[in-house]
């Protein structure tokens, strides 16, 4: 595949994402802008919980609109479901599409999986016709067993899509982490995604993750509904590519 061409099939898989500590509603209005205006529209935008209400009058007359995606539980997974509960039904009601969850991973890397399964559950019963992103913050895990028993425990609960990383710790996503998800969902056999998240930067990263992604769930897989790219910085990369403002390499390693 060139390199334009996995550029625009990495475009209309991006959640473009401003999670910023300086995010505004003029930022947010930009990103929407961009959203909409490259060679390929994206597939969401994930923005603060804040300015949902911002992004949808901005989308109002968009031909294609893309989906809108927050934050709960962001970024730190605390264990209180009650809050992050409160946190997705504002959410909902101001227009969220989608809501990606972060995982009380502290408490059950601690051995607590009751309280990361509970709040899962409790999430996914308010996202009725919603897509529920579970982040999983892997690049905090000592391992990829708990790689493994994360991503269980997660679509075991409910979760339409595993997510990598918040992208607010010092380590994000990784190509051994993600194919760890992959053999996970695909195990599972439930119609589950992935979003690598956090620190994806470069058509290179992009390349490395579709490759992943058709390598264990097969060439087509790979779809809005199933894949995503949570990135803030992936989408004037693949635009400069796409619109040959910038080169760009093509391949990753193996993993
Ligand atoms: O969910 C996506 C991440 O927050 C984005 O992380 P990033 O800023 O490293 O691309």
């Amino acid at each position: 595949m060139s390199d334009k061409a996995m550029a625009e099939r990495a475009l209309a898989l991006l959640d473009l994402t401003d999670l910023s500590e300086n995010a505004d509603e003029a930022g947010t209005l930009a990103l929407c802008r961009r959203a909409t205006a490259g060679p390929v529209t994206v597939a969401a935008i994930c923005i603060w919980p804040h300015f949902i209400g911002t992004a949808r009058t901005a989308f109002a007359t968009a031909e294609v609109v893309p989906r809108i995606a927050t934050v709960v539980n962001f970024p730190a997974g605390g264990t209180d479901i009650a809050t992050v509960a409160a946190e997705t039904q504002a959410a909902l009601a101001a227009g969220a599409d989608e809501i990606d969850l972060v995982l009380p991973w502290r408490a059950l890397l601690a051995g607590d999986m009751a309280t990361a399964q509970a709040m899962v559950v409790r999430i996914k019963v308010l996202c009725v016709g919603k897509r529920l992103k579970v982040i999983l913050e892997t690049g905090e895990y000592p391992d990829l067993d708990a790689v493994r028993a994360a991503s269980d425990l997660a679509i075991a609960a409910g979760a339409d899509f595993i997510k990598t990383s918040t992208g607010k710790t010092a380590n994000s996503a990784s190509p051994e982490a993600a194919r760890t998800m992959l053999d996970v969902l695909k195990a599972s056999g439930r119609p589950v995604g992935l979003k690598p998240s956090g620190g994806i930067r470069s058509l290179s990263d992009a390349s490395l993750y579709l490759g992943l992604a058709d390598e264990i769930m097969g060439p087509g897989w790979a779809r809005p509904e199933t894949f995503r790219f949570g990135a803030s910085g992936l989408h004037q990369v693949l635009v400069d590519v796409i619109t040959g403002s910038a080169g760009g390499t093509k391949t990753g390693g193996t993993y």
